[in-house]
C-alpha cells in the first residue's frame, strides 16, 4: 500500500510541488499578482474590463463587458470586441505566478497508454495538440504512446497526424506547429503488465527530460478497464517520475456495479494515491456544464429559484442519432445505464442540484456533489423504462437494429435506451422529479438540461394562455450540444393592438453571441490534469454513492432478464418513457410540439 507519496518510488509528494499554468509570452503590462481563493495565482491585465481575473474552468472570475454583441462593428484595431475579450480570458487561463519559473523549467511527459486505440486517436492526441496549439503546454513537453502494437516513432507520428486538425481558426502557422508537435511524439511498444517495458519507456522519457530540474509525468490510461490495475502497477513501479509529480488519468467505466467498483478501487489504491488519480467523465469538461455553476451562482435571478418552491421538474436528456454499430461488443456488456446514466447524467444532476459550495476549490465542490448523491432516494423500478432499438426501413433507407450488429450476442436484452425518475430527499428538492433519459439510435443527437418551472399562481392571464397553465410555465433550457446555448421560455404579448400571448424565448445562442471555437471537453480536462485542478474529476466517494443507487436497478434488470421495449431506429424512443413522465404530470421538453 502506498503512503502519501503516491506512486511507489516517487520522490515527491503530489501537492508539494505547486503547479501553475504554463507561461506564455504576455503583453508587457501583464504582471503576476497574488492568488485568488483557489490557491491559483492570477494575472492582471490592464485591458480587461474586469472586477477580477482568474483561471478559466469553474473558477472563472473574469467579468467581461457584455454590452457589445459579437456582431457589432469591429473595434478600432479591427478585432471583434467579444473575440478580443475571449482571447484575454483565455490568456488568463495561462496563469503565471510564484512558481511560473518551475513550470517553465520542468519537463512534462504525457504518456498515452493504449495509444493505438480508438479514444487515443479520436480524442486524446487531438486534444494534446490543441493544448499545445493554444500555447498552454509547458515549454518542455513530450508525448509518449505506449501499447502492444509494434510501431516506430515515425509510424506513430503518421497515426497521430491523421487525426490532428487545425481547428483553431485563422491561425496561419498550423503546419509548422504540427511538425513541431509531432517531433515531440515518441512511441514505446510494450506489454501492459510488464514493469520492464515501463522501465524502458521511463528510460526513453528520461532522455528527453534530462535537461530540466524536474520531470512531471501524466499517464492517460486509454485502455479497456480489465487491464487498468495491471497497468497502474507496472507503470507505477517502472515509470513513476523520479523527481516531479506523477498523475494518472483513469477512463470510465469505473466498474460495473458496487462490487466490481470496490474491487477496482481497492486494486488501484495498491498502486496509486487518491491524489494522483484523475477519474475522467468527459461530460464535466463540456463548456455548458462548466457554465452551469456560473449561471446559477453568479446570477441573482437564478439561484433563488433553484428549489422545489419554483421548480416542478428537471430533465437531463441525452440522445444520439446513431447506434452502437462497431462498438456492440463493448456496449453489450455495459448497456446505456452504465454507459451514460450512471456517469454523465448523474454527474450533471449532482452538479445541478448541489448546495452552494464553500468555495470553488475542488474538494468543496465535490463534497457538495456527493451529498446530493447520498441524499437520493433508492430508484423505484416502476420509475425505470428500458428500450432497445430495432431496424427501420424508411423511404428506402435501411437502418440496422441493435441485434443486427454481428458483435452483439443473439437475443441480447441489453438496453440501448433508458428513462428514469430520481428524487433527492432533502429540503431543497423534496418531491421534485429528476427525469433522466438516454438513448442510442434516436431521432436526433442532443444533450440538454431542461428546468421546468411551476406555473404562475393566480395567473392574471390564464384565460389568454389557451392551454394548461403548466404548459405555459417557464422553462430554462441548457443546451449542452449541439448548438450550445441557454434559453428561457417566457410568455410575451404579441405586438399589436390585440392582447394575445405568445410563448417565446430569451435566447443566448453561443454561435451568434461568441464567434469562437469551443474547446473539446478532453482539451479542458487534460489541461486541468496538467495544472493539478481536480474540480472536474470524480472522487471515489462519488462513484461509491453512484453505484449504490444504480446497482440494485441493474441487478433487477439483469437478474429478471427484463425485456426492453423495442423502438425503431431514428424514433423518439419507447412510448413507456412518455408514460413515465405523465405519471409525474410532466412532458418531456424535447418532445413538445411547441418547443420553440
Ligand atoms: N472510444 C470511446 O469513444 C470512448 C472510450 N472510453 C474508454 O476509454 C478507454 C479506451 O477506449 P478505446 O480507445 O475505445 O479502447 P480500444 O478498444 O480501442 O483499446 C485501446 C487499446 O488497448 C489495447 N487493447 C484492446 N483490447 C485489449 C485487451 N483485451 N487486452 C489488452 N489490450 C487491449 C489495444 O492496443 P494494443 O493491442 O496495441 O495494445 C487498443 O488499441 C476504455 O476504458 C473506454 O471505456 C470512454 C469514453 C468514450
Ligand atoms: O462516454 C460516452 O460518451 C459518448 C458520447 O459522448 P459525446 O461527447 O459525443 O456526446 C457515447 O457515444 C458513448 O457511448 C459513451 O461511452
Amino acid at each position: 500500500m502506498l503512503g502519501r507519496d503516491g506512486l511507489r518510488g516517487m520522490a515527491l509528494v503530489e501537492g508539494m510541488h505547486p503547479v501553475t499554468r504554463p507561461v506564455v509570452p504576455l503583453p508587457a503590462a501583464g504582471k503576476p499578482v497574488r492568488s485568488n481563493g483557489l490557491g491559483k495565482p492570477q494575472v492582471q491585465r490592464p485591458s480587461v474590463s474586469a472586477a477580477t481575473a482568474g483561471p478559466s474552468s469553474l473558477g472563472a472570475a473574469t467579468i467581461l463587458d457584455r454590452d457589445t454583441p459579437s456582431t457589432a462593428a469591429p473595434s478600432s484595431n479591427g478585432a471583434d470586441p467579444i473575440d478580443a475579450q475571449i482571447a484575454i480570458s483565455n490568456q488568463n487561463a495561462r496563469i503565471e505566478g510564484d512558481n511560473a519559473e518551475d513550470w517553465h523549467h520542468n519537463a512534462l511527459s504525457v504518456v498515452v497508454v493504449g495509444a493505438s486505440g480508438d479514444l487515443a486517436k479520436k480524442k486524446i492526441f487531438p486534444a494534446l495538440f490543441a493544448i499545445f496549439y493554444e500555447g498552454m503546454m509547458p515549454k518542455h513537453f513530450n508525448i509518449y504512446g505506449f501499447a502492444r502494437s509494434n510501431m516506430s516513432d515515425d509510424e506513430f507520428r503518421d497515426l497521430i497526424a491523421a487525426s490532428l486538425t487545425c481547428r483553431v481558426d485563422q491561425k496561419e502557422d498550423c503546419g509548422d506547429k504540427m511538425e513541431y508537435f509531432l517531433d515531440r511524439c515518441f512511441y514505446q511498444p510494450g506489454q501492459y503488465g510488464s514493469e520492464e517495458d515501463f522501465k524502458k519507456l521511463s528510460d526513453r522519457m528520461t532522455e528527453t527530460e534530462q535537461h530540466q530540474n524536474k520531470a512531471d509525468r501524466v499517464f492517460y490510461l486509454s485502455i479497456p478497464p480489465s487491464i487498468f490495475t495491471q497497468v497502474a502497477g507496472a507503470a507505477s513501479k517502472g515509470a513513476s517520475s523520479p523527481s516531479g509529480w506523477t498523475r494518472v488519468i483513469v477512463e470510465k467505466p469505473f466498474g460495473k456495479d458496487t462490487e466490481s467498483f470496490n474491487k477496482l478501487s481497492a486494486d488501484l489504491y495498491q498502486h496509486l494515491s487518491e491524489e494522483q488519480m484523475y477519474r475522467i467523465d468527459h461530460y464535466l469538461g463540456k463548456e455548458l456544464i462548466e457554465n452551469l455553476t456560473v449561471l446559477r451562482f453568479a446570477n441573482l435571478v437564478f439561484e433563488p429559484l433553484w428549489s422545489r418552491q419554483f421548480i416542478r421538474n428537471v430533465q437531463v436528456i441525452f440522445s444520439e442519432n446513431f447506434g452502437t454499430e462497431g462498438r456492440g461488443g463493448y456496449f453489450d456488456s455495459y448497456g446505456i445505464i452504465r454507459d451514460v446514466l450512471q456517469n454523465h447524467l448523474l454527474q450533471i444532476v449532482s452538479l445541478f442540484a448541489m448546495e452552494t459550495p464553500t468555495s470553488l476549490a475542488a474538494e468543496d465542490i465535490r463534497d457538495e456533489k456527493v451529498k446530493v448523491l447520498r441524499n437520493m432516494l433508492p430508484i423505484n423500478m416502476d420509475d425505470v423504462v428500458i428500450g432497445q432499438y430495432k431496424g427501420r426501413n424508411k423511404h428506402g433507407v435501411k437502418k440496422p437494429g441493435y441485434l443486427d450488429d454481428k458483435t452483439v450476442p443473439a437475443g441480447s436484452r441489453c438496453p440501448t435506451f433508458c428513462a428514469m425518475a430520481m428524487f433527492i430527499n432533502n429540503s431543497r428538492w423534496d418531491g421534485v422529479p429528476f427525469l433522466l433519459k438516454a438513448g442510442k439510435a434516436l431521432k436526433s443527437r442532443t444533450a440538454e438540461i431542461r428546468v421546468q418551472f411551476r406555473h404562475v399562481p393566480g395567473n392574471l392571464y390564464s384565460a389568454k394562455l389557451n392551454q394548461d397553465l403548466d404548459r405555459a410555465a417557464n422553462e430554462l433550457v441548457i443546451k449542452i450540444q449541439p448548438d450550445e446555448g441557454i434559453y428561457l421560455k417566457i410568455n410575451n404579448k404579441l405586438p399589436g393592438l390585440g392582447l394575445t400571448l405568445d410563448q417565446t424565448k430569451l435566447d443566448l445562442s453561443y454561435s451568434s453571441r461568441y464567434k469562437t471555437h469551443l474547446p473539446d471537453a478532453y482539451e479542458r480536462l487534460i489541461l486541468d490534469v496538467i495544472n493539478g485542478d481536480k474540480r472536474l474529476f470524480i472522487r471515489n466517494d462519488e462513484l461509491e454513492a453512484a453505484w449504490k443507487l444504480f446497482t440494485p436497478v441493474l441487478q433487477e434488470i439483469e437478474n429478471r432478464e427484463m425485456k426492453p421495449e423495442l423502438y425503431p431506429y431514428g424514433s423518439r424512443g419507447p412510448v413507456g418513457a412518455h408514460y413515465l413522465a405523465a405519471k409525474y404530470g410532466v412532458r418531456w421538453g424535447d418532445a413538445l410540439a411547441n418547443d420553440i
